[in-house]
């Protein structure tokens, strides 16, 4: 499984940023969805009533917000509204309930998802991915950490597979510290796209992964935008690195001394300092990095190489140039032997400035990469501002292409697989934004980068003329030359505006062309290549100096590891996870309806419910609706001996399906509205209820009361059901007196009004019939009880018992139907009898587990003898006539078997040199049978 991509930053106008959470698997229709719906709205949308507005939606999503309840469904796809507070939703014994539980029983989650993927993974051996996206600080890290969480703790591991899991967990923090920043909409914010690749071997353990990182935000290094920082390290290495370090790297604790840390648009305070941000702690987020250093297999090396880099960095922003001045700084950095400089420039101040910010944003993007390829996976990176965010945007297109393509292309196969008609939805096809972006020759990455390479002048200005002149007539696209009259005043010179699907977005050409090249001097490139610091060497390996060939442009780079990402995600089924940030302030419960819409319409959630609703909301296969539904009709109730399908029809038939309402393919039962799923599931929950509501732990008294009601049907008929059914509700409610103290079961509570609520709005075929048995569990829970059994201790002894025979032994199941009973006194013969009689002036009785009458057979002509056997705490007795012939201490047992098929034979297994004789016993068997 995988998490990938974060693209958090820098998107004033389109505001859609990407994380990927990748993986296996990941079953995105119904299959098998049992609904469970928490109490507060709809926790799927698709139940929302017949109508699917914008403002029934956000009325789901706020009273559900506002009761911290930040997750719902669309279908498949889970909704996360940032909820800006610490909730008590992943906990360990979060993590466990969610552990193989189908996807819809209980209420929406993040692990409801990551769990589905798991197990679709594991069993149906395909790959995965779920696409995490949401706005800058809607909470997609947050969401990705809390995953990768759930699998460490929830997969199976062994001691060697925790190094796998260790190093997943904690390259995030070493990530963060070196690709995260405050920013004014995230105190961490992820400043780089982030794909990571878990994966797990054919048991479902978790044996590797790799991370990609696209598109780190260099220029954030050389200058911060009004009330942000720097990325993190460079403050966690001033706050908490110790003074000994600081000192061997030339550093001052104080960030004020540097100038990439009070950046002149950085100066927000009004002097050029960073105020304090009070949710971060450099010191201690220190502290973690180290120590994961240590853990993702960083030598000392590598990491003193590292931080000579970021100090370097430091360093080098604190290059002042004059005419023929070379600064401390300067000296600084080549007595620490981490950069040689030979300046012979024939460059002017200005263009110093540029080289010098040039080699810095090199040098840490380069190392970034480096970073994430040590960690894992590799790949490039580049960019900064306009460009960057049409870069970015360019994904977003990508990724909603992806995500509509693949859900309407999964409910087109699926329909046409079981024999459905199919219905085209209307949807709105991005492909032509794409195009417009990427098609070869004619495409705006293309114009932009034969501009750049072209002999001659070319400017960003030559670059808008030829965007006008090949795309101009474009229907997305637009410049202030190409606008109507009302448009052009919103459009200037140097501007272009594309009419995304989310809206639209207007770019400044300027610095396209620049940003592009990403040029950085060659004398410099060799100059890096020769510093002694070896992970600045690899970062500019001599190699690529030799080769004369133009590397690529950033767009094409990009583009092309877009196309790459896209082809892994094609291969993988989806899930998707759209975080929503609910107000501008970090607030917690703060609903703010106008961002919230706003982010509704971009994710494409309304689009996606439509999808979603136009063609059949739920999907099942008949064997699981037939198991679910099967108490709504007597003809399956208690058990369907015919082939599933014909179930459901009978039992759709007795529920009243109108024949719009389904489709019955060939597998599965097609249900068109979720109204229809949400009248059955009532139905099903108000039988539920009837049938397994327990009375103060003792057995209910459904069953008799049921059996009086049907001795009486014959001549009240249904009516008089219907007023059984409510008096023994009420009675059964009475009787419940939910507040004093024997009662103190809340959760009785909650199930008398939940009941009552119920009661009042069943379909009417549900209360009309008196014809339901409850289960035979519940008979034998009776009897039980009768008897003095405890239930719970049967339950255990048969979780055991089909632990291990389940699907392994013939008539295993008829068996278990029956309850496990201690003793077989009955069947004792005469003489048997007298044997335990005997027996108990040996082994007192309270010592006996269970005591059986076998036939043992000799291994001397398997002649058979009747014996006893006792079977203790710890030991196994064979006793014949009053003599305990055999003990057998489990202790030194080589094992047990039985055979497969429905008999009683259990051969017990002893070491050859058990000679324990017992009484006159004289042979030391290696096998016993006993029947
Ligand atoms: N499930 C959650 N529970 C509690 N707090 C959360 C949750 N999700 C997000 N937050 C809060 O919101 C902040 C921002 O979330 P996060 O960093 O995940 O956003 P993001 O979408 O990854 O942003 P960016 O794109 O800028 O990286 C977190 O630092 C945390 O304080």
């Amino acid at each position: 499984m995988a998490l990938a991509g974060v693209w958090g930053h820098l998107l004033p106008a389109l505001k859609a940023d990407l994380e990927l959470l990748l993986g296996s698997n990941g079953d995105a229709n119904m299959e098998g969805a049992l609904i469970a719906r928490d109490k507060v709205g709809v926790q799927d949308f698709v139940l929302l009533d017949s109508h699917t507005s914008e403002a029934a939606f956000l009325n789901n999503l706020r009273k559900r917000y506002q009761e911290n309840l930040i997750y719902t469904y669309i279908g498949s796809l889970l909704v996360s509204v940032n909820p800006y507070q610490e909730l008590d939703i992943y906990t360990v014994t979060q993590m466990q309930l969610y552990r193989g539980v189908n996807f819809f029983e209980l209420p929406p989650h993040l692990y409801a998802i990551a769990d589905n993927a798991y197990r679709v993974m594991c069993n149906e051996y395909n790959n995965h991915f779920i696409l995490i996206s949401g706005e800058s600080g809607a909470g997609k890290t947050e969401a990705s950490k809390k995953i990768l969480q759930y699998y460490a703790v929830t997969c199976p591991t062994t001691e060697q597979l925790q190094t796998v899991r260790d190093r997943l967990l904690l390259s995030n923090p070493v990530l963060e510290a070196f690709g995260n920043a405050k920013t004014l909409r995230n105190d961490n914010s992820s400043r780089f796209g982030k794909y990571m690749d878990i994966q797990f071997d054919f048991k479902g353990a978790p044996v590797g992964g790799h991370i990609l990182s696209y598109l780190i935000e260099k220029s954030r290094v050389v200058h911060q935008n009004h009330g942000e920082r720097n990325f993190h390290i460079f403050y966690q290495l001033l706050e908490g690195g110790d003074k000994d370090l600081l000192c061997w790297l030339g550093l001052e604790r104080n960030p004020q001394k540097y100038t990439y840390l009070i950046q002149v648009s950085g100066s927000w305070n009004g002097s050029g300092r960073c105020a304090k941000v009070f949710s971060i702690n450099d010191k201690n987020d220190w502290k973690i990095v180290r120590k994961a250093f240590s853990i993702i297999d960083f030598t000392e090396k590598d990491i003193e190489h590292l931080f000579g880099i970021v100090a370097s960095v430091l360093h080098l922003g604190n290059i002042q140039f004059e005419e023929d001045i070379c600064s401390d700084a300067l000296r600084c950095l080549s007595s620490l032997g981490y950069l040689y400089f030979q300046v012979l420039s024939p460059l002017n101040v200005d263009l110093a400035f540029y080289a010098r910010d040039a080699v810095a944003k090199a040098i840490y993007g380069r190392t970034f990469t480096w970073l994430v390829n040590k960690i894992n996976g590799s790949l490039a990176n580049k960019v900064g501002f306009f460009f960057e965010q049409f870069c970015i945007n360019y994904c977003n297109e990508k990724l909603q292409q992806l995500l509509i393509e693949m859900t309407l292309k999964a409910e087109q196969e699926e329909y046409e697989l079981e024999g459905i008609e199919w219905e085209p939805i209307p949807y709105f096809n991005n492909k032509i934004i794409c195009d417009l972006v990427e098609q070869k020759h004619k495409g705006i990455i293309s114009i932009l980068d034969e501009e750049c390479l072209r002999p001659g002048e070319a400017t960003d200005l030559s670059f808008l003329e030829k965007l006008e002149e090949k795309v101009g007539d474009h229907a997305h696209f637009v410049t202030r030359k190409l606008a109507d009259q009302k448009t052009r005043k919103s459009i200037d010179w140097v501007d272009f505006r594309l009419l995304h699907y989310a809206g639209e977005v207007t770019y400044c050409a300027v610095g396209f062309l620049e940003k592009n090249n990403d040029l950085l001097y060659r004398n410099l490139k060799e100059v890096l290549c020769n510093s002694k610091n070896s992970i600045m060497r690899d970062c500019f390996l001599l190699s690529e100096l030799d080769n004369r060939r133009r590397p690529e442009t950033v767009a094409t780079q990009f583009k092309n590891s877009l196309t790459s990402l896209i082809e892994i995600l094609m291969s993988k089924e989806p899930s998707y996870i759209r975080c929503i940030k609910p107000n501008e302030n970090k607030e917690p419960g703060k609903f703010d309806d106008f961002l919230i819409r706003h982010q509704v319409k971009y994710l494409g959630l309304m689009e996606h419910l439509r999808v979603r609703r136009a063609g059949f909301a739920y999907r099942r296969k008949y064997e699981l609706f037939l198991q679910r539904y099967k108490s709504l009709c007597p003809a399956t109730w208690p058990h369907w001996h015919g082939p599933a399908a014909e179930g459901v029809e009978r039992l759709i038939k007795h529920i009243g399906y109108k024949p719009e309402e389904y489709k019955l393919g060939r597998t599965k039962i097609f249900i068109r509205f979720p109204k229809t799923l949400f009248a059955t599931e009532d139905a099903f929950e108000y039988r539920k209820h009837l049938l397994t509501t327990w009375d103060g732990g003792r057995s209910i008294k459904l069953e008799a009361f049921w059996r009086g009601a049907l001795a009486r049907r014959a001549a009240k008929k249904r009516t008089w059901a219907v007023q059984t059914i409510r008096k023994f509700i009420n009675g059964f409610i009475n009787r419940k007196k939910p507040l004093c103290p024997e009662n103190r079961d809340f959760v009785r509570l909650s199930q008398y009004y939940y009941l009552m609520k119920l009661r009042d709005h069943l379909p009417k075929n549900v209360l009309d019939e008196s014809w339901l048995q409850p289960p035979s569990i519940l008979e034998e829970v009776r009897e039980f009880q009768c008897k003095g059994l405890s239930f719970s201790h049967q339950l255990q002894q048969k979780v055991v018992t089909s632990a291990v025979f389940s699907g392994k032994k013939e008539g295993y199941l008829e068996s278990l139907g029956q309850p496990f009973l201690e003793t077989r006194l009955s069947e004792f013969s005469k003489p048997l009898e007298a044997s335990l009689a005997g027996v108990e002036m040996l082994i007192p009785t309270r010592c006996f587990q269970y005591v059986t009458p076998v036939i043992k057979y000799d291994r001397n002509g398997f002649k058979a003898r009747e014996r006893l056997l006792v079977l203790t705490q710890s030991s196994a007795y064979v006793v014949e006539m009053a003599k305990i012939k055999q003990k057998i201490e489990y202790s030194t047992l080589k094992g047990i078997s039985t055979s497969n098929l429905s008999d009683g034979i259990v051969v017990i297994h002893v070491p050859e040199d058990n000679k324990q004789k017992v009484g006159n016993w004289d042979t030391a068997p290696v096998s016993w049978c006993l029947k």
